[in-house]
């Protein structure tokens, strides 16, 4: 039988360490050394080698709201921004809750081959927060759901909540809860503080958050499940993480890219003005002192990832007043560069700090085989190359995504992705979609 054609990546420097060369064939990393030869070669000098990324916390919008997003824009966003795998969240339109759903995305995925699609599961039929959903299904079906998520709404029934996480331990599933008292936000607008105090907007108080993390971690410790919050965004649920961490109960925990740069000030004054719906999304934004205390977690582990919580949405949904303007903001193609301007270029985290979170963190949680694996000999070849001493100006324009709703358009961001490996297969060389 004929070898495999074989690729070398050439000096790259894995975690930001020396350069080395990186053999690949057929998928998978053959040798890491010096001086490697390979039928193909990437040049890679300079550039830092990470594991590819992946995404816990992703919508993709199909099926149902096409014209947002779809599998292929988004996982072409994915892989531009670095990321081999992402979980596509289930408040699609019908909502992922079959088997026969989650299948359609999952197969999507592989239609479009940017990156590795595992979708997420909803908690409850239709996110109504009644009745559970066909889980054992869904976990036994191709797409093989191990992560379950009413994400948009939380699973605020706390007999239901109990009910998942016990259902979910026959098949090492976990709940990600999407932690928000439904009656303590209800019309919330904005973080509740002294900003939504001078705008007059309906505040979406902390506690609405930290009172369903705290319910959860003892409802997870009580039945022995596995517990994941979503996008945590306040100092106070840090603690609680922090404090269920202490006790050995089986919690993670994420931070969105926007929760660890932003602030809630930005709805007052902004360099594009007040009440711009660009800075609306849910969680919100919070204060200085909550983004400071989200980045101490991020740095010492207890929050265990980074996911982007990418939530497209088309220009009418977003350019309109305030109150009448949809939650979210986009994020793939911006995560890696924002994580290294909050994380990197403070000290708070090396390039192993980032592997940890961005790519082997969410892969254990998401019990996503073949992602989130050290770049050694024998691991699947899902590789991502960093350029860490660009720098230039996010241009929305230029996103694959089919949404613009990034936060950030015209702000410097360091770094730039210039090429991701998919099981040795480029999806991005030079900065473009192969
Ligand atoms: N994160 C967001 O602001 N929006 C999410 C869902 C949500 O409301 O959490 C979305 O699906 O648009």
């Amino acid at each position: 039988m004929s070898e495999q054609r074989s690729t070398v990546v050439k000096g790259a420097r894995i975690l930001g360490g020396e350069p080395a060369d990186i053999l690949i064939r057929d998928g998978i990393i053959e040798e890491v050394g010096q001086g490697l030869t390979g039928d193909e070669t990437i040049d890679a000098r300079g550039l830092i080698a990470l594991p590819g990324l992946v995404d816990l916390h992703t919508h993709l919008r199909e099926p149902g709201r096409e014209d947002a997003e779809t599998v292929e824009t988004g996982t072409r966003a994915a892989a531009l921004g670095g990321y081999t795998a992402v979980h596509a969240m289930a408040n699609t339109d019908p909502v992922a809750d079959t088997a026969g759903v989650v299948e359609q995305v999952w197969r999507l995925g592989q239609e479009a081959g940017h990156c590795d699609v595992r979708p997420v599961g909803a908690v409850t039929v239709g996110l109504e927060g009644e009745r559970l959903a066909e889980l054992g299904a869904m976990a036994d079906s191709a797409a093989r759901v191990r992560v379950f998520s009413d994400d948009g709404k939380c699973v605020s029934d706390a007999v239901l909540m109990r009910r998942a996480l016990e259902y979910v331990k026959a098949f090492d599933g976990v709940i990600a809860q999407h932690a928000q008292e439904p009656r303590l936000t209800a019309g919330a607008q904005m973080n509740e503080g002294a900003v939504s105090g001078r705008l007059g907007l309906t505040g979406w108080p902390a506690v609405a958050e930290e009172a369903i993390i705290a319910r959860d971690c003892l409802l997870a410790a009580h039945v022995g499940s596995r517990l994941h919050v979503c996008h945590v965004s306040t100092a106070g649920s840090v603690e609680i993480i922090r404090w269920a961490k202490s006790k050995g109960w089986d919690v993670t925990a994420e931070v969105t890219p926007h929760h660890l740069l932003l602030t809630d000030d930005l709805v007052e004054d902004s360099p594009v003005g007040a009440y711009n719906p660009i800075y609306k999304v849910n969680p919100p934004l919070r204060t200085r002192a909550d983004v400071e205390a989200l980045r101490l977690a991020l740095a010492d582990g207890t929050i265990d990832c980074v996911a982007t919580d990418h939530a497209p949405h088309p220009v009418e949904d977003k350019e309109t007043e305030w109150s009448a303007a949809a939650m979210g903001m986009i994020g793939l193609e911006t995560a890696l560069s924002v994580v290294h301007e909050a994380m990197v270029e403070t000290g708070l985290l090396d390039w192993s700090g980032v592997a940890e979170r961005m790519s082997y963190a969410p892969a254990r949680i998401g019990r996503l085989a073949g992602h989130g694996r050290p770049v050694e000999a024998g691991a699947p070849a899902n590789i991502t190359l960093y350029d860490a001493s660009a720098r230039a100006g996010v241009d929305p324009s230029a996103f694959a995504s089919r949404s613009r709703n990034t936060p950030y358009e015209g702000r410097t961001l360091p770094g730039r992705v210039v090429a991701t490996l998919l099981r040795g297969r480029p999806t991005v060389l030079d900065g473009k979609l192969v």
